[in-house]
């Protein structure tokens, strides 16, 4: 399979370079040519696949001419092996029609593992096939970074940068970074926000002379196509539990950067019966601008109860934005440099009519984030995290057919962020086995102004490939 950029002016990849790639060298983010897509029959025969046996076939496609089938078997088993609940993603039921998905039986808790997991394991088998190694350098709001901690520490060839804003996530997700030490892990704490790291990514895509040529620059972003292919899995796991092919079913994600909901777009491409995909933002709310009014444009960022979703600029917006304007990549070229520029953009109407046709959103505060992980509690005794919650409470508010089943997306464990459970006059759950230590242990990071240089030098001074 060949992936594309989506300003078009970058080469054509396979799936193998476009794992190592992370951004495409015009700026855009690499999508596959043409989406694999699965007849109803194929996808009734999966009914009875366990999750790890569905992941294979649904990812096959995408990794095929890259990876070996038996290869791509054990790395897909491994992966999943190291969750915790044997369903790897379980169901509950909250009442009738209305599901949530737990996406937080990895090890570290959150979405995240389900494509880190894998990615750390697909870097390893190709770094060292082809006797390379790599330099990642990651921005977290809270999840990503310890999720690709934990799915990449144990690739010999690779060093691992995350920066994470300093005092903007929870102290549970800093230490399940922080606490980690091996001599390929280094955290950075940025005095700025989500954007301000996520920027300084991207402009380290776009010049990567800091690298010395000394390794090459890998991405844990979702703006790494593998990140989407491998989330892409859930939601034909949920659906097909409920009645796919047989049953539409619907969606809330709770929604930062745009890559787990656009996953669900993408299975929905590939022929998976998806009848309503429900974008669920915080206070931070450019996505719901652009879904109920056609108008993207950069606010300032502010620190919620969901510290995770405090992201202003989304990523994957930008591959949403290339099929509704028929894959141009000339046209996305022009309307990304546009906001770039002006810090705001709207699509014309009959495109953005289209997307409204998928999606629908809502905005959900903080004070909303409480009062539903409290009234979820008391109906059903089923404890939320303040991410899922604003998942739940969008689902509530804009599904708009009571017969689809409408499932969340339970992005996180409600241990990691018990600020948001104790205003719901809830107590916090207690932390799992493997991590009742995380309080005593010693935590290393270090913090640096909100500058692309003090990040590069940070690199170059301690990168082991650099010495
Ligand atoms: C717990 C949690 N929920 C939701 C999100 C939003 O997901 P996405 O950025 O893929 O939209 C994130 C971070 O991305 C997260 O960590
Ligand atoms: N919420 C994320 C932000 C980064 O998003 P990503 O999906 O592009 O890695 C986090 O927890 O770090």
């Amino acid at each position: 399979m060949k992936y594309i950029s989506t300003r078009g002016q970058a080469p054509a990849l396979n799936f193998e370079d476009v794992l190592l790639a992370g951004l495409a060298s015009d700026g855009g983010l690499y999508v596959p040519e043409t989406l694999p897509k699965f007849l109803p029959e194929q996808i009734a025969e999966w009914a009875s696949l366990n999750y790890a046996e569905l992941a294979e076939q649904v990812i096959t496609p995408f990794v095929a001419d890259s990876i070996p089938t038996q290869d791509l078997h054990k790395i897909i088993q491994d992966t999943y092996a190291s969750f915790s609940h044997t369903a790897i993603a379980p169901m509950q039921q909250l009442a009738a029609n209305e599901w949530v998905m737990e996406l937080f039986h990895g090890p570290t808790l959150a979405f995240k593992d389900f494509a880190l997991q894998l990615l750390g394991r697909l870097l390893d088998y190709v770094l060292a096939k082809r006797d390379e190694r790599a330099v990642i350098v990651g921005a977290t709001s809270g999840d990503t970074g310890s999720a690709a901690i934990e799915g990449c520490r144990p690739c010999e060839n690779v060093d691992i940068f995350i920066m994470h804003p300093h005092n903007r996530v929870s102290e549970v997700q800093r230490r399940q970074m922080t606490t980690v030490i091996s001599d390929n892990v280094f955290n950075l704490a940025i005095d700025g926000n989500f954007d301000d790291c996520q920027a300084m990514v991207k402009t380290c895509f776009a010049n990567q002379n800091f690298l010395q040529n000394k390794a090459r620059l890998v991405a844990v972003n979702s703006i790494n196509w593998a990140r989407i292919m491998a989330q892409v899995v859930y939601y034909f796991y949920a659906a097909i539990h409920l009645g796919a092919p047989h049953r539409s079913v619907s969606f809330s994600v709770p929604t930062g950067n745009f890559g787990d909901i656009f996953a669900g777009y993408i299975a929905r491409q590939m022929g998976l019966p998806i009848n309503q995909l429900v974008v669920a933002t915080n206070r931070n709310d450019i996505l719901h601008r652009f879904i109920s009014g056609n108008q993207y444009a950069k606010e300032q960022l502010h620190p919620t109860l969901s510290p995770s979703m405090d992201i202003m600029i989304s990523s994957n917006f930008e591959r949403l934005l290339f099929d509704l304007h028929g894959r141009d990549g000339q046209a996305i070229a022009t309307l990304m440099e546009q906001f770039n520029v002006q810090g705001t953009m709207s699509i014309e109407p009959y495109r953005w009519e289209q997307a409204q046709q998928l999606f629908s959103s809502c905005r959900v505060s903080d004070e909303e984030t409480v009062a539903t992980i409290k009234q979820v509690y008391a109906e059903t005794g089923y404890l939320l995290d303040p991410h899922t919650a604003i998942g739940v409470k969008a689902a509530r508010r804009c599904r708009n057919s009571q017969v689809n089943p409408m499932i969340t997306l339970a992005t996180a464990h409600p241990v990691k962020f018990p600020d948001a459970i104790v205003q719901a006059g809830l107590a916090s759950p207690e932390l799992p086995h493997h991590l009742t230590d995380l309080f005593e242990r010693q935590e290393h990071y270090q913090v640096l102004e909100n500058k692309l240089t003090d990040v590069q030098q940070y690199i170059q001074t301690h990168g082991r490939f650099f010495k």
